[in-house]
């Protein structure tokens, strides 16, 4: 009966919102529909559900009941009115940017983003007619003339993957808005626990639930959030029509389950990764630290005003460079060399070589992702044992 919930907070809504056990013969845990299709009392049913006069379920590509649970649920932690959960946050970015633009019109996008996310902008829509523009979105003064150029959709990261770059929400989404641009921002790394862009003016929200929202490295998905008609579109368009990147009805009860530890995971990692940055910003061997809440950091005033936490992501530079950062990387035991990031395990990789491969040398040099930057994802160990780990690994390679 989650008329209760009113008034009640993100942790309480992530485990009960939108469920009630009596309609699912008082199963406390929301059971999974693990069907394709869904049977009429008769044709008339099947007809009419078809045309959109009678609401209900057709068929497992578009809407599933446990898909829709969890849509609701992450579109109320993100204060949206809709969502839609899609196989993968790559499926959740394509689906609506395919829905949304069409050959000749123009996108306005930040230059530091998730390297797929870049080639998908820098490399495949260009293909179909689509202008992309890349611009630094932490430069308002000539972002406004990007916006000149009349884009249909502006999309940006914050904090940036993988330099953790503050984008200023508020300001971007006004920006969109005067010249009608559809502005999409990517939460991934923050979670709707630590920062909802849409309260901040932001059109859409989209996420990789391959990260926090499931956050044990057992699964891939995306979400989209919006106004009820813009998910209708990207819906009916984007997944059921273009991409067909339908989430598994298993891997929504496993966010479904995720999302139940959400906070409390955001709160740990939030502050081990403070720690870990701090550590690391008084270490020798380190030339420099990125992380949001760090004391020092260039945008942390800005990260302040729109995150309740700085995230789990800290990047660094090593004295010595790429060499020693590999060397590092390798030195470590516990922390784990793999993408990803938003899992229990803590993981450390390299941008420049992985992630953000997909950026060729000199689009990193020219969009400033350094090739000696090391990414670490802060996950859920104790903090003593990381910070071991990673004291291990600089008296290996000093
Ligand atoms: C092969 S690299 C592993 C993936 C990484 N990131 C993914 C990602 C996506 C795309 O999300 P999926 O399609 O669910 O992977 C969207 N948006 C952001 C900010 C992301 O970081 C990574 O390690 O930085």
């Amino acid at each position: 009966k989650d008329n209760l919930l009113g008034g009640t907070g993100p942790a309480t809504r992530a485990i009960h919102l939108g469920y009630d056990p009596a309609t699912e013969n008082g199963a406390l845990t929301p059971p999974i529909y693990l069907t394709s299709t869904y049977a009429f009392e008769t044709a008339e049913d099947g007809v009419a559900t078809f045309a959109g006069e009678r609401t209900g379920y057709v068929y497992g590509r578009a809407k599933n009941p446990t898909q829709a649970l969890l849509e609701a649920r992450v579109a109320d932690l993100e204060s949206g009115e809709a969502g839609l959960a899609l196989a993968s946050g790559i499926a959740a970015i394509t689906a609506t940017v395919l829905t949304l633009v069409k050959a000749g019109d123009r996108v306005l996008v930040d230059q530091v983003i998730y390297g797929c996310s870049y080639s998908f902008f820098a490399n495949q829509i260009t293909r179909f007619g689509v202008e992309v523009i890349f611009a630094d979105f932490t430069d308002l003064d000539s972002l406004e003339a990007e916006f000149a150029k009349n884009p249909a959709l502006v999309f940006f990261e914050t904090p940036s993957n993988p330099n953790v770059r503050i984008i200023d929400i508020v300001k971007v989404s006004a920006m969109s808005k005067a010249a009608g641009a559809v502005c999409v921002v990517d939460n991934t790394f923050s979670s709707p626990i630590i920062q909802q862009p849409l309260a901040f003016g932001a059109d859409i929200v989209v996420h990789s639930a391959t990260k926090f929202l499931g956050g044990h490295g057992d699964l891939l998905g995306g979400i989209v959030v919006g106004t009820a008609d813009m998910i209708f579109r990207i819906r009916n368009a984007g997944l059921r029509m273009i991409t067909g990147a339908t989430l598994s009805a298993f891997n929504a009860f496993l966010i479904l389950r995720g999302l139940k530890t959400l906070s409390l995971r955001m709160k740990a990692h939030c502050s081990s990764a403070l720690a870990i940055a701090e550590h690391m910003s008084a270490h020798p061997m380190v030339a420099k630290v990125l992380y949001p809440m760090l004391p020092g950091f260039e945008q942390r005033e800005l990260a302040q005003s729109q995150m309740s936490g700085g995230g789990a992501i800290v990047s660094f530079q090593l004295v010595g460079g790429r060499d020693m950062g590999m060397r590092f990387i390798n030195a470590l035991e516990l922390i784990k060399c793999a993408v990803s990031l938003g899992d229990a395990e803590t993981l450390v990789q390299l941008p420049a070589g992985m992630t953000h491969a997909t950026y060729t040398p000199e689009e990193r040099l020219r969009f400033g992702i350094p090739e000696d930057l090391v990414r670490l994802s802060v996950g859920l160990e104790d903090l003593d044992d990381l910070i071991l780990d990673i004291n291990r690994a600089f008296e290996t390679i000093a």
